[in-house]
C-alpha cells in the first residue's frame, strides 16, 4: 500500500483526543498516550517491513512533527525509538544486532543510566555488573538506595527490557562503565522479573506521558553475551578486551546531543509560528492616536522578541544538520579505527547542545510572554512546548557540566598557543590574539564573526590565566579548575556563539546562490539579523575583547532596527514556510486560519467545569457557608 505519512496518520481517529489531555488524570494521560504510541509503532513497523510505503519525503524532523501533534506531550516510546534501538545499532556486535534488531521483536526498551545519587558524574554510578565465570553470566546489582536507576523514559510502566549502564567487575577488578541489555519484565504477563524492582517516578513539570521510572536489581543474572560488545569484549574465560577509546561507551549521549539541536530548532519553529501568527491577529492600542488599533506585530519591540526566534530556528536547523554530517563522518572514521576527530566532535556537541537548549527554552518563553495572557493558556500550547524544551537543558548532559567539557578542549588549545606551539587552522585566531594581531572592526557579518572569535580568545585567556594563577598559588588542578569554572563556562558559551554565527552565515551565503534572488534576500536578512542581535547582546564583551567602538555599536543598533522593518512584511510568510500543520501545532493562537477568539471559546467549552450550570460543590461547600452567613 502507498501512503502519504502525514495524511495516513492524521486520519487515524483513535490518535486524536475528544477531551483535551490536560483534563485527564496522571494515570489516564499515560494510558491515552500508550494507546497512541502503539498505533504509531504499528505503522512504523509496517513502514519498516515494507507492508506500507510512503510517497512523501521523510526527515527525522517531520516524523517528530507528526508525533508532537498526536501526543501534545511526549511519546512514551521516545527513548525506545530514539535511544534504545540506536544504542544497540551503534554499540552491539554484528551478532548481537542480528539477534536483537528484529522488526517484530518483543522488546520494548529504554536507556537506563542515571541513578538517584548520580546523573552528571557518571563515573560515580554505583550499579554493578559482576562477571560470574562459573555460569557465564553477569550479576546486575543495586547496592544501595542512591544506586537505584531514576529517570529513564518509558521505564515506569512500558519497557520490558533496558540498556543498563553499570560498573563492570571481573575477578574483583573494576573496568568502569559498560552497557548491558537486561530483560526486566515478562514479555507475556509484563510482570517484573524476580530480582527486579521497577516503577514510575511521579508527576514532573513536563514529560508527563513519558512514564519516567526507577529500577533496582537484586543480584539479577543476565548472560555474558548481553554486554554490548562491538567496541569492548568480555571473553568466556573472563578476559577483558579493551575498547580503542575509553569513551566509546558514551557514544549514545554524543549522538543524542547532536540530534537534539535539530529537535530544538523544530520546537522553536512551533513557538515562532504560534506567536507570530497570533501577533498578526491580535490588535492592541493605536500607534498614532488617530489610527485604529494596530496588529501587535507592528510594535518594533514585539518584532525584537519574535524575529530572533524565527532566525534562531533556522540557525539550529542549519547547525544541527552540519553537526549531523560531522557525526556521520567521524563515526565512519571510528569504524576504520581512527579516533582522531572524536574529541573535537564531543567538544562541539557539548557546547552546542548546552547553548541550543538554553536559547530555545528562553526564546519559547519569550514567545509565550509575547502572547500576553493568552500565551499562559494551555490551549496556546506554548506552556507545553516550554516544559518540553527546558528539560533539554538538563537531560543528556546538564548545561554547565557540558560547557565545562568544551572548556577542557579550549584550554588545551590555549595552552598550545601560550607555549607558541603549532595550532590547528580553526584555532589560529588564538595566536593572533596573543600577538595582538587585531583586525580593524568591520560592521558586517564577517566583522561580527571575527569579533566573536576575539571574545572566545579573550575569555579563554582570562579563564586560563585564572587557572594558572590558582595553580601557582598551590591549588590542586581540580580545585584550581573549579575556582575558574565561571570563566571557563563563559569561554565555552562564547565559543558556541562564534560557531553558530560562523556556520549559519557561511551556510546561508552558500544557500543563497542556489535559490531565487528574492528568497536569498530574505534568508540573508534573517542571518544578518541573528548576527546583529547577538553582537548587540554581547556588545560589552566586544568592547572588552575586539576593536569595536561606541559609534560602531550605534551603527549596529540602527542596522538591526532596519532589519526588523525589512523582515516585518515577510514575518507571517516566514512562519507559514515552517509548514507546521494545525493538527501538529495544537494551538488556539497559532492556527493557520487566525480564528483565535473563536478557537479559544471552543476550547473553553470543553472544560469539565462548564458541564453543569451549577457545579455540585456549590451545594456541598459554598452554599452552607454563604447561606449561613446571611442568616
Ligand atoms: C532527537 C533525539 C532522539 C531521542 C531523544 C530525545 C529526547 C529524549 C529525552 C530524554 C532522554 C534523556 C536521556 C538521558 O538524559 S541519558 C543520561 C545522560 N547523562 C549525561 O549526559 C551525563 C553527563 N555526564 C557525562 O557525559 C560525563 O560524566 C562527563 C563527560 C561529564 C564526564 O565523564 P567522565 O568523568 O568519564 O570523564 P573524565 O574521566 O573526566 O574524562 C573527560 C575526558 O573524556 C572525554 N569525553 C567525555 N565524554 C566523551 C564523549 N562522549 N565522547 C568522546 N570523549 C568524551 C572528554 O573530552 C575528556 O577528554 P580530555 O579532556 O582529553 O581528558
Ligand atoms: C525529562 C528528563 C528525562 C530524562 N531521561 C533520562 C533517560 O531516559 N535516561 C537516563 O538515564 N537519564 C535521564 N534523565 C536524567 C538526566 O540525564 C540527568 O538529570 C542529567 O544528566 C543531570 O544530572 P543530575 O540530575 O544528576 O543533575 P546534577 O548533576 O545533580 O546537577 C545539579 C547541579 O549541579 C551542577 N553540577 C553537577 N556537577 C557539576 C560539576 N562537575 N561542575 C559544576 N557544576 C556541576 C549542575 O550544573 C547543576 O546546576 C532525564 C532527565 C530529565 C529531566
Amino acid at each position: 500500500m502507498m501512503i502519504h505519512t502525514n495524511n495516513y496518520i492524521l486520519n487515524i481517529k483513535e490518535l486524536w483526543d475528544d477531551v483535551p489531555e490536560e483534563y485527564l488524570s496522571h494515570k489516564e494521560r499515560y494510558e491515552n498516550a500508550i494507546k497512541k504510541a502503539f498505533i504509531v509503532l504499528k505503522v512504523l513497523r509496517q513502514l519498516h517491513t515494507g507492508n506500507i510505503q510512503i510517497t512523501d519525503h521523510r526527515t527525522p524532523t517531520n516524523v517528530y512533527s507528526i508525533q508532537d501533534g498526536i501526543f501534545r506531550n511526549v511519546n512514551p516510546l521516545l527513548i525506545h525509538i530514539g535511544l534504545f534501538w540506536s544504542t544497540i545499532a551503534a554499540q552491539a556486535s554484528t551478532e548481537q544486532q542480528a539477534e536483537w534488531l528484529q522488526p517484530d521483536s518483543s522488546m520494548i526498551g529504554t536507556y537506563v543510566q542515571t541513578e538517584l545519587g548520580h546523573g552528571s558524574f557518571i563515573r560515580g554510578i554505583e550499579t554493578t555488573a559482576t562477571y560470574d565465570s562459573t555460569t557465564d553470566e553477569f550479576i546486575l546489582h543495586t547496592p544501595r538506595l542512591s544506586a537505584y536507576k531514576w529517570w529513564p523514559g518509558g521505564l515506569g510502566n512500558t519497557a520490558n527490557a533496558c540498556l543498563v549502564m553499570a560498573q563492570l567487575y571481573i575477578n574483583g577488578t573494576c573496568h568502569g562503565l559498560h552497557i548491558f541489555l537486561a530483560q526486566i519484565r515478562d514479555f507475556d504477563t509484563h510482570k517484573p522479573l524476580p530480582g527486579i524492582k521497577v516503577g514510575e517516578i511521579g508527576p514532573k513539570m513536563g514529560f508527563n506521558t513519558a512514564d519516567n521510572g526507577f529500577l533496582g536489581f537484586d543480584n539479577h543474572r543476565i548472560p555474558r553475551t548481553n554486554m554490548l560488545m562491538k567496541n569492548v569484549q568480555v571473553l568466556r574465560d573472563g578476559t577483558y578486551v579493551k575498547p580503542k577509546h575509553d569513551k566509546l561507551t558514551y557514544g549514545s549521549m554524543l549522538l543524542t546531543r547532536v540530534t537534539l539541536i535539530s529537535d530544538l530548532a523544530y520546537q522553536l519553529s512551533k513557538a515562532a509560528t504560534i506567536a507570530v501568527r497570533y501577533s498578526a491577529v491580535r490588535r492592541q492600542s493605536p500607534i498614532k492616536s488617530n489610527e485604529p488599533e494596530r496588529q501587535i506585530l507592528d510594535f518594533v519591540s514585539q518584532q525584537h522578541k519574535l524575529f530572533i526566534t524565527i532566525a534562531s530556528s533556522h540557525v539550529y536547523r542549519v547547525v544541527g544538520l552540519w553537526m549531523w554530517n560531522s557525526h556521520k563522518r567521524v563515526t565512519a572514521d571510528i569504524h576504520e579505527g581512527n579516533m582522531g576527530q572524536l574529541p573535537e566532535l564531543h567538544a562541539l556537541a557539548c557546547c552546542l547542545k548546552a547553548i541550543s537548549s538554553r536559547d530555545a527554552s528562553a526564546l519559547v518563553e519569550q514567545c509565550r510572554l509575547a502572547c500576553g495572557g493568552h500565551g499562559y493558556m494551555m490551549a496556546s500550547n506554548l506552556p507545553q512546548i516550554y516544559a518540553y524544551t527546558t528539560a533539554a537543558v538538563t537531560y543528556e548532559g546538564e548545561y554547565t557540566v557540558l560547557l565545562l567539557q568544551t572548556a577542557r578542549y579550549l584550554v588545551k588549545f590555549w595552552r598550545l598557543a601560550a607555549e607558541h606551539k603549532p595550532l590547528p587552522q580553526n584555532f589560529a585566531y588564538f595566536e593572533d590574539y596573543i600577538k595582538k594581531n587585531f583586525e580593524q572592526w568591520r560592521n558586517s557579518p564577517e566583522g561580527i564573526i571575527e569579533g566573536f572569535k576575539a571574545i572566545v580568545a579573550g575569555k579563554t585567556k582570562a579563564a586560563y590565566d585564572t587557572l594558572q594563577c590558582n595553580l601557582r598559588n598551590g591549588r590542586e588542578f581540580e580545585e584550581a579548575w573549579n575556582m575558574a569554572s565561571v570563566q571557563l563556562t563563559n569561554a565555552s558559551e562564547a565559543y558556541a556563539r562564534s560557531l553558530l554565527c560562523e556556520v549559519f552565515w557561511k551556510e546561508t551565503v552558500q544557500l543563497s546562490t542556489k535559490v531565487s534572488k528574492s528568497l536569498a534576500i530574505v534568508l540573508e536578512q534573517l542571518a544578518e539579523l541573528y548576527l546583529m542581535y547577538w553582537a548587540l547582546e554581547k556588545h560589552g564583551d566586544l568592547l572588552l575583547y575586539s576593536t569595536i567602538s561606541r559609534n560602531d555599536i550605534e551603527a549596529l543598533q540602527s542596522r538591526y532596527e532596519e532589519l526588523l522593518a525589512l523582515i516585518r512584511p515577510n514575518a507571517v510568510g516566514l512562519v507559514d514556510a515552517f509548514d507546521i500543520r494545525d493538527e501538529v501545532l495544537c494551538s488556539t493562537l497559532g492556527a493557520y486560519d487566525g480564528r483565535v477568539y473563536e478557537r479559544m471559546m471552543e476550547e473553553a467549552s470543553k472544560s469539565p467545569l462548564n458541564e453543569d450550570v451549577v457545579n455540585e460543590s456549590f451545594h456541598k461547600y459554598i452554599r452552607p457557608v454563604t447561606m449561613k452567613n446571611k442568616l
